[in-house]
């Protein structure tokens, strides 16, 4: 039985990057003081992007002990390594080259001009043998027990490359998939599956502005996970929905609090 999902309605973009950095900072300290480290997933796209800026210039941002913090990816497009429009590139400019990570803890999806060459499935297989490396018996299943999994929404309800009605959604047993002819360019990427995203204590599912409100209002109406993949992503303790005033503008009133001020 899943738990419903709590929403967090913010009075704008900046402000709602702002806040859900702050929660991650905590997030992540809780985690390390109680374990020793943490895992967190990102995910690409302008408000994964913002929000890993905003951490970037947040007060707290060095309370992180960012050499015991595990990063991997929800998804990436499918391109050489160094290509801008990568997951792993845009996050390094954010925010990964002004924190001193453990290079070994930093799991960045394979590159199309990498070991495995232009085949992203190749690619997908040996990023779930990673994630299953990285698995403990106190872990569920053959992915670590990430502490956070954030996840953009796209405006066709969208998250990682699980795109409504296309196989990676659909996907029951394996982790990591190569996706072809993804509607949101470029075409070919690499993604977690909702197996594996659900193995996550933590689902935080970021949308922002007007173009989400109508991917906000059906993934929260009860939609199914094949044609609102956001739907289908929650977590094993908790699903957070951190929102902007646009993107929740278009939500039945009784679902969320008021917008912080
Ligand atoms: O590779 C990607 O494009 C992202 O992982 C994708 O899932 C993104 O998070 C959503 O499309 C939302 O993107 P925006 O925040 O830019 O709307």
């Amino acid at each position: 039985m899943t738990i419903a999902p709590q929403l967090v309605v913010h009075r704008d973009k900046e402000l709602m990057a702002q806040a859900a950095a702050a929660r991650l900072i905590t997030k992540i300290v809780d985690a390390q003081a109680a374990r020793g480290f943490a895992s967190v997933v990102l995910t690409g796209g302008r408000n994964g992007n913002g929000l890993l800026a905003a951490l970037a210039a947040a007060p707290a941002r060095d309370a992180v002990d960012w050499g015991r913090l595990d990063l991997w990816w929800g998804d990436e497009r499918f391109l050489p390594e160094g290509d801008p429009d990568r997951n792993v590139t845009q996050a390094r400019e954010a925010l990964l080259d002004a924190v001193p990570l453990d290079p070994k803890r930093v799991h960045a999806m394979p590159a199309s001009d990498g070991p495995y060459g232009n085949d992203a499935d190749a690619a997908a297989a040996a990023y779930a043998a990673e994630l299953a490396a990285a698995a403990g018996p106190e872990d569920h299943g053959p992915v670590p027990s990430f502490d956070v999994l954030m996840l953009g929404v796209g405006p066709d309800t969208h998250v990682a490359s699980l795109f409504p009605e296309l196989p990676a959604v659909r996907e029951t047993e394996r982790t990591v998939v190569g996706v072809h002819g993804a509607p949101k360019p470029p075409p070919t990427r690499v993604t977690l599956t909702l197996p594996a995203i659900r193995a996550a204590r933590e689902v935080w599912l970021l949308a922002a502005g007007e173009d989400k409100a109508q991917a906000a209002a059906i993934a929260l109406s009860g939609a199914g996970e094949i044609q609102a993949p956001a739907a289908g992503a929650y977590g094993r303790a908790r699903t957070l929905w951190l929102l902007d005033a646009a993107a929740a503008s278009r939500l039945p009133r009784d679902l969320y609090p008021p917008a912080s001020p």
